[in-house]
């Protein structure tokens, strides 16, 4: 039987407030974990993206928080500062009493506001840890009535190399706190480290059988040897034509460049990386998550725990070096039982590290040859077709019936129908990928090591043959 929030432990308060959020029914994190915070137990817990974990340790926090107390009693720590502030905002919509409050302590924004919102008393900080120390160093943070302690995406913590920090402000934290670890994933580090900073934990391990969620389509598109990355990838965005897609490269330099070929190739994309200022950063993800830009590439500073509602697509432009990262960048999408695509761009020199993940995540991902020219326009006339299909049931098709009746006089209706069609398809943006050389690769075996030139098409803007002409 499925448990309830309030069968867990959780206030009638709590509850009511979840339910205004549309949380009904715990995830399977949220039900182990929540008792044993409830009960006092320090915790490691590990589950799938996207599966709820920022809920499952800060219920059972926000619900034993004591509102009269000024100073902090919990402080979460995440690795980057995004998620400081998405955790955050999280734990706000949680709180369900207006006496609490939540501060967001992170590099890059203004220290002089952080420093007055802590004046004001906060109950609970969620931080990175740089800025948490630098405060914590000026005297404006004080630990000493600290109960809990959390470190998100504790893995990635490690692998950051903030370890350290983590030491330091554990130095001015009672022994006698509650400390919790969550993550996707958990490097064996993270149990070595886990007996320092963990007093007899528990260990919840929510994994399913694959390590990757299944409502994650993954499938991996082949990169003929003499092409570029960007043809592929562009033959890739043209014959899925992404709702939403986060597109992971391995540089700053990279996205900036990437970026700058879709952006003159017509598409809505934008870079984020760690180049950008902090403010560039929340900016673009506001705009990315309001949908007022479609297709963001990033570097792996995207890969953690950032949740945008219903991501359609996760793409790597080359498959990442660790599989941990593979497992956590693919996660930004099929969040909250909701399904996801994630392609990976594969050269033959990558093939290792296809492998490696395949093994890793315990499932074989199909790998497909790059799409033709014939698959993209197949796939467009698909859409089309269904599009139809809900036009055809629609309210707005009578108001365009006297139009057809007056065609129907010199054409008969099956023709003026196809012709309709014809229109609606010749609205998609050209297919600009040079992708006729791959056609007739394809026909003799893919033997041709002919280097691509750019397709001409009468319908193409001059530039937008860019990203197929360069990498
Ligand atoms: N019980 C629930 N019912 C409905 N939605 C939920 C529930 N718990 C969490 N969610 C939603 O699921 C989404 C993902 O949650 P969250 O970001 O906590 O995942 P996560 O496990 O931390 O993933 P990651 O490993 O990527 O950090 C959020 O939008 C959250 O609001
Ligand atoms: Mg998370």
């Amino acid at each position: 039987m499925t448990l309830t929030f309030s069968q867990l432990g959780l206030s009638q308060t709590r509850v009511d407030c979840l339910e205004a959020l549309g949380f009904t029914t715990p995830t399977q994190i949220q039900a182990e974990a929540i008792p044993h915070l409830l009960a006092g137990r320090d915790i490691i817990g590990q589950a799938q993206t996207g599966t709820g974990k920022t809920a499952a340790f800060s219920l059972p926090i926000l619900e034993q928080l004591d509102p009269t107390v000024k100073t902090p009693q919990a402080l979460i720590l995440t690795p980057t500062r995004e998620l400081a502030v998405q955790v955050s905002e999280a734990v706000y919509q949680f709180k369900a009493d207006g006496a609490l409050r939540v501060v967001a302590i992170y590099g890059g924004q203004s220290i002089d506001r952080q420093i007055s919102q802590l004046r004001r008393g906060a109950q609970l900080i969620v931080g990175t840890p740089g800025r948490v120390l630098d405060l914590l160093s000026r005297g404006e943070i004080i630990l000493d009535q600290l109960s809990w302690f959390v470190l998100d995406e504790a893995d990635e913590m490690l692998n950051m190399g903030f370890i350290p920090d983590v030491r330091k402000i554990l130095e001015r934290v009672p022994g006698d706190r509650k400390t919790a670890f969550f993550s996707a994933t958990m490097a064996p580090e993270i149990y070595k480290l886990s007996k320092q900073f963990l007093n007899d934990p528990v260990t919840v391990t929510v994994e399913q059988p694959k390590a990757a969620p299944t409502r994650i389509n993954q499938v991996a598109y082949r990169i003929p040897r003499t092409w570029a990355r960007s043809t592929v990838l562009q033959a890739v965005l043209e014959l899925e034509d992404p709702e939403s897609a986060i597109i992971f490269v391995r540089t700053r330099r990279e996205a900036a460049t990437l970026t700058q070929q879709l952006q003159t190739a017509g598409y809505s994309a934008d870079e984020y990386h760690g180049d950008l200022s902090q403010s560039q950063r929340e900016r673009l993800l506001d705009r990315f998550r309001q949908r007022r830009i479609r297709w963001v590439v990033a570097t792996d500073i995207a890969a953690r725990g950032l949740h945008v509602d219903d991501l359609s697509h996760v793409i790597n432009y080359e498959p990442p070096d660790s599989v941990e990262s593979y497992v956590h960048r693919i996660g930004r999408t099929g969040r909250a039982g909701n399904e996801g695509t994630a392609i990976s761009l594969v050269h033959a020199l990558d093939r290792w590290k296809l492998h490696e993940i395949e093994k890793h995540i315990r499932q074989e991902i199909p790998t497909l040859p790059t799409p033709t020219r014939s698959a993209i326009e197949g796939r467009r006339l698909e859409k089309l077709t269904e599009e139809l299909h809900s036009i055809l049931t629609g309210e707005r098709l009578a108001s365009f019936l006297p139009t057809v009746s007056q065609l129907g006089e010199d054409y008969d209706t099956q023709t003026i129908a196809a012709a309709a069609l014809q229109m609606a398809f010749d609205r998609y943006p050209a297919i600009t990928a040079n992708l006729d050389d791959w056609s007739s690769k394809n026909k003799n075996g893919g033997r041709s090591s002919r280097k691509a030139k750019p397709v001409l098409n009468k319908r193409r803007s001059s530039n937008r043959s860019e990203i197929s002409a360069s990498t």
